[in-house]
Formats: structure tokens, C-alpha cells, sequence
């Protein structure tokens, strides 16, 4: 199973976040949607190892987070609706390399990494630009591409269209939804993108109100919206 909850709990501050949650999910792709405020992003934080949970019990990728968190950093790749978070060296190249930091590669070999990501990411071309000054779009592209270039099993992404125009939302989604022996985890109002996972978990509350195929997932939603 990819991931697996049992009643799990978050409180931060005073505010109980997730409720209960309970849930197995083991589809290539699942998306997570529900209103504001209704707990999708902490619920990709915790998945993420950026939140702790109060009570239940919790694994990712067969680990549980606040025990193996390096091993969970090395294995899972988190990307934000704000791309500027994730953007940390001076040129696009640099920061793509930025991210292998922690691997036992070669110069050779870090530079064929970074080379092929910056090609399936189309930032060949930019790789010498200083990684501040792209656009929105770029921006997105060079933290995705920092993201992949580390090859990880699971990809969780929070909301990593929202700022962007209909053609750069494509492309993300596109390079999310690529076969590459990633899963993903996506975090989305919009319900088009969420159609294209193999599976969707609404949450309502802090509570997962209901699992199962998107279409039904959606038409809850849709249900509840109307409410
Ligand atoms: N650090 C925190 N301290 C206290 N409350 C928090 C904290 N982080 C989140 N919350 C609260 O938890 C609830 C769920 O927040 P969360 O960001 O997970 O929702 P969301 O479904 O991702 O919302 P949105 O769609 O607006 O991004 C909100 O009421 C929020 O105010």
C-alpha cells in the first residue's frame, strides 16, 4: 500500500486540521480535493512529513514519517502552488543540481542528471538564466524539474497550477500525470485535473467524506457545494 492512515488526528494551535482519518490509497494517481480550509493541504504535509500527527497511525511508501523522515525526503518530492519556496540557487542549472545534493553521484553523472531533467522539463535554453528572474510559468517548470530530477517514487503536489495561465497549467499537468514510475498525490480545485487521476478523496471538514473513482468523488462534491 503507498499510503495508509488509521484514525489519524492533527491539532495545530487549537484547531483540530484532520479528524479521524482513516484511508488506504495504492492508485498511480490520487487527487484530493474539498473547499477551503477542509484540510487537503495538511493532509499533503503530513503525507509529506512536513506535519506531525497528533494520534493514529500513519506510512508512506511502507514508512512511517515521523520515524524514517530521511529516508521519506529522499523517496517523496513535495511541490507548491508558489514555485519562489523552491527556488533556492542563482541559475536555473544550479538549482536543478541543487536539488542531487544528497546523492552519491558523479560529476559526470550529476551533470547527465541535470542535462536530461532540464531537456524533459524544455529549460535547456534557459539553463544558464538566473532562476529568479523566469516567469511564473518557468518558475513552476524549474521546480517541478528539481523535483523529477531526483527521481522520486512519490510526488506530492499542492495546488502547483493555481497561478498559472490555461496553456502553463497544461504543461505542468501534463509532466505531473507522465508515466515515470512516480505516483502522485494532487491537491486541486480544479475538478478537470482531479478527472484525470485514477482516484480522489474528498475531504469536508477535516474528515474524508469519500474515496473511490474520480467521477463519483467529483459528483459528491458537486453535491456538497450546492448544500
Ligand atoms: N499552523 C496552523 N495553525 C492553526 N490552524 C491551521 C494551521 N494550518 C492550517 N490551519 C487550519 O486548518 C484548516 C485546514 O487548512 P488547510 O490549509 O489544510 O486547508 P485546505 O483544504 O488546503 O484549504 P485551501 O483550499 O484554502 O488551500 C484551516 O481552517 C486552517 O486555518
Amino acid at each position: 500500500m503507498t499510503i495508509r492512515l488509521e484514525s489519524v488526528n492533527v491539532r495545530l494551535g487549537d484547531v483540530d486540521v484532520l479528524r479521524e482519518v482513516s484511508t488506504d490509497l495504492d492508485a498511480r494517481t490520487v487527487a484530493v480535493i474539498g473547499e477551503n480550509g477542509s484540510g487537503k493541504s495538511t493532509f499533503a504535509r503530513l503525507l509529506g512529513g512536513l506535519v506531525k500527527r497528533t494520534s493514529g497511525s500513519l506510512s508512506v511508501l511502507g514508512l512511517d514519517p515521523d520515524r524514517r523522515a530521511a529516508e521519506l525526503r529522499r523517496r517523496v518530492a513535495i511541490v507548491f502552488s508558489n514555485p519562489d519556496a523552491q527556488i533556492i540557487m542563482p541559475t536555473v542549472a544550479e538549482d536543478v543540481a541543487f536539488s542531487l545534493r544528497g546523492e552519491k553521484l558523479s560529476r559526470a553523472e550529476r551533470a547527465e542528471r541535470v542535462d536530461a531533467a532540464l531537456v524533459r522539463f524544455g529549460l535547456s535554453e534557459l539553463a544558464a538564466r538566473s532562476s529568479h528572474d523566469l516567469s511564473g510559468g518557468q518558475k513552476q517548470l524549474l521546480a517541478l524539474c528539481g523535483a523529477f530530477v531526483r527521481r522520486p517514487e512519490l510526488v506530492i503536489a499542492d495546488e502547483p497550477t493555481a497561478y498559472l495561465d490555461a496553456r502553463n497549467a497544461r504543461r505542468i499537468a501534463d509532466h505531473l500525470f507522465e508515466e515515470s514510475g512516480h505516483r502522485l498525490v494532487l491537491v486541486t480545485h480544479d475538478l478537470g485535473l482531479a478527472a484525470r487521476c485514477d482516484a480522489a478523496v474528498l475531504f469536508d471538514a477535516g474528515r474524508i467524506a469519500v474515496v473511490g473513482e474520480p467521477a463519483a468523488v467529483i459528483a459528491e462534491y458537486e453535491t456538497l457545494l450546492r448544500c
